[in-house]
């Protein structure tokens, strides 16, 4: 039996116990995710999606239940760095070069600066970047950066990527060329994906599964198979198929008690 990437057993998680300030903020969560497989998880505001994924990352504790990491739990994953993250601010540091920043988490693992440079010259090439490495990061565009980022997320060949609305800050045709640039990185190096995004399409373009969750308490409500096949490309976006299911996501959605600030929308 192949063992799971990522295997959440009913975990909760309360913030701020016993208190007036107690928040649910997930309850009973089961989730396994395969290796190589992409897994969005999408809902309104505050029913729980960042929570989850950094419980996945090991920056919270689950207040019950367990997660382990390619069979380890959270936390021996986290010290031996099994995945990458990548937020929806590129967070490079502005007084590293591009190259530099990437070469962060190899700096990190102790491999020695010829290895290092070599690795990050592999990882512009990925991103399509190449001439890129001696700039620093103010020198480059959102979303040049986000693609910085990824590649850093990925140059210690991690076998997971946990991604926050990696592309939220993106105008609308930079946010659709990075969706197929990730999936062209994730098919290539066969890595493992948790991505929260609050956008239906870009869920239902780039996953295998869309995880739906409802807030008060946060708990998964439901799981969307969408097997659009490994060949998707911009054509995708415009078939039947790929309305069909922005459509089943949609139901699935509703019903779900909306907040009034904030929520899930059809970018
Ligand atoms: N450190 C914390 N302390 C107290 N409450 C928290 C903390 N972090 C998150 N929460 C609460 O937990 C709930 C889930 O928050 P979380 O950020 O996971 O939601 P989300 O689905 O990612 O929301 P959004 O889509 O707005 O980013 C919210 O009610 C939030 O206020």
């Amino acid at each position: 039996m192949t063992t799971s990437a990522v295997a959440v057993s009913k975990v909760s998680k309360v913030f701020n116990p016993g208190t007036p300030g107690q928040v649910d903020a997930l309850v009973d969560v089961d989730l396994t995710i395969a290796p190589g497989e992409f897994v969005s998880l999408i809902g309104p505001s505050g029913c729980g999606k960042s929570t989850l994924l950094r419980l996945i990352a090991d920056l919270l504790e689950p207040s019950e239940g367990a997660i382990t990491i390619n069979g380890k739990n959270a936390r021996q994953a986290r010290l031996d760095q099994d995945y990458g993250m990548a937020f929806q601010q590129a967070g490079l540091f502005e007084w590293r070069s591009v190259e530099k920043n990437i070469e962060l988490p190899l700096e990190l693992k102790g491999w020695d600066k010829n290895q290092r440079r070599e690795r990050a010259h592999e990882m512009l090439e990925l991103v399509k970047l190449p001439e890129f490495a001696r700039h620093m990061p103010w020198q480059l565009s959102g979303g040049m950066q986000q693609r910085i980022a990824i590649a850093r997320a990925l140059a210690a060949s991690p076998s997971l990527l946990l991604m926050d609305e990696p592309f939220g800050a993106l105008d609308e045709m930079t946010r659709e060329h990075m969706q197929a640039e990730l999936l062209r990185i994730c098919a290539e190096t066969q890595t493992t994906v948790v991505f929260v995004t609050h956008s239906i399409p870009e869920a239902v373009f780039l996953s295998d599964r869309v995880v739906v969750m409802s807030p008060r308490p946060g708990r998964i409500t439901q799981t969307i198979d969408v097997a659009l096949g490994d060949d998707r490309d911009e054509d995708t976006r415009e078939a039947s198929g790929f309305y069909d299911k922005i459509t089943e996501v949609r139901e699935a959605l509703r019903g779900i008690e909306q907040p009034v600030m904030g929520g899930v929308d059809d970018r």
